[in-house]
């Protein structure tokens, strides 16, 4: 089984306050979704309703065109990995992957192993011992394993070292290609993770401010890359983003898209033309009145 999920005009509301406001969301199958926001910008809220930890307040959810709330079979599709807390758990790694193994319909034990390997994660080791970045492993492990048709990762690599993070990445997008299924990515790391999306929502103060293929976002700017001052004649009247100088060499992010003229224009200038990144656009995007980056 693979997952469609349809989220139509959902809203949360704690007291008057609309933590999700009509969000509504078309996510295909087999996809690797990049969910990103600001902090409270209704990231776990929103994921928290597709793991069935709650319910909307307003809207629904369906999954394959049936309501996802309590539905039992729905919900042993879907698997959410987050920041669990894990001190209580005394029982040994191998154990505690085993007895997840039993309420996961796809779990592939011999791939948890070969996953346990990689990241060097103690299987003997009771689990409240391992440090917090191997918890995160273990979390991940579970995840990657479940092989889940909707496989939700919540900021769960917080703990996780760079070089750690970078296998995950790798398993993610192997495993991925042998068995796709939809795979949400929320995450505030945003310029190292957006090679593995295919498609970006961002979420902005409980509301989806974006959701395109992630390819479609890149072509709605440019980074323009060459000496400072021919870079400053090129993009001078141009909508500048951020701006990195080294020495001589400048770098502005634009969000007007480039004509195939200026783009011919820039080249014979000696100017590098680049994709804008997901990240400087997120922080366009979501940037409060005051608040001013690099620029
Ligand atoms: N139980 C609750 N009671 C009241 N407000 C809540 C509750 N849970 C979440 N909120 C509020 O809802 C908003 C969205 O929270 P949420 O945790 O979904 O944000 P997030 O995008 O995951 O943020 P972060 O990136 O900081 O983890 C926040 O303003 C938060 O304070």
């Amino acid at each position: 089984m693979t997952a469609d999920i349809l989220i139509d005009k959902v809203s949360v509301k704690y007291k008057n306050f609309h933590a999700l406001d009509n969000v509504s969301l078309n996510l295909d199958r087999e996809k690797i979704y990049g969910l990103i926001g600001r902090n409270g910008a209704g990231k776990t809220t929103l994921l928290s309703l597709l793991a069935s930890f709650a319910e909307p307040d307003e809207g629904s959810i369906q999954v394959n065109g049936h309501p996802l709330f309590e539905n039992a079979e729905l919900m042993q599709q879907v698997t959410f990995v987050y920041e669990k807390d894990l001190k209580e758990e005394s029982e040994k790694v191998k154990t505690y992957l085993n007895a997840t193994a039993e309420y996961k319909p796809n779990f592939d034990a011999e791939y948890a192993m070969e996953l346990v390997e990689t990241f060097n994660l103690p299987l003997n080791k009771p689990v409240y011992k391992l440090s917090k970045g191997m918890q995160s492993v273990l979390n991940v492990v579970i995840g990657l394993a479940s092989r889940s048709p909707i496989t939700i990762f919540d900021e769960a690599y917080s703990g996780m070292d760079a070089p750690t993070r970078e296998i995950f990445y790798q398993q993610l997008l192997e495993d991925h290609a042998r068995h796709p299924r939809t795979i949400i990515l929320s995450t505030h790391l945003v310029s190292e993770m957006d090679y593995l999306f295919e498609e970006a929502v961002i979420l902005h103060k409980g509301k989806v401010l974006l959701h395109e293929p992630v390819d479609v976002v890149l072509e709605k700017g440019a980074s323009v890359t060459g000496a400072a001052e021919v870079v400053d004649e090129f993009v001078s009247g141009m909508n500048q983003i951020h701006t990195q100088k080294l020495g001589g060499t400048k770098s502005v992010m634009v969000i007007d898209p480039l004509s195939e003229e200026q783009q011919a224009r820039a080249s014979q200038s000696g100017l590098e033309i680049g994709p804008v990144s997901l990240q400087d656009l997120f922080i366009h995007l979501t940037k409060e009145e005051g608040q001013h980056g690099s620029k």
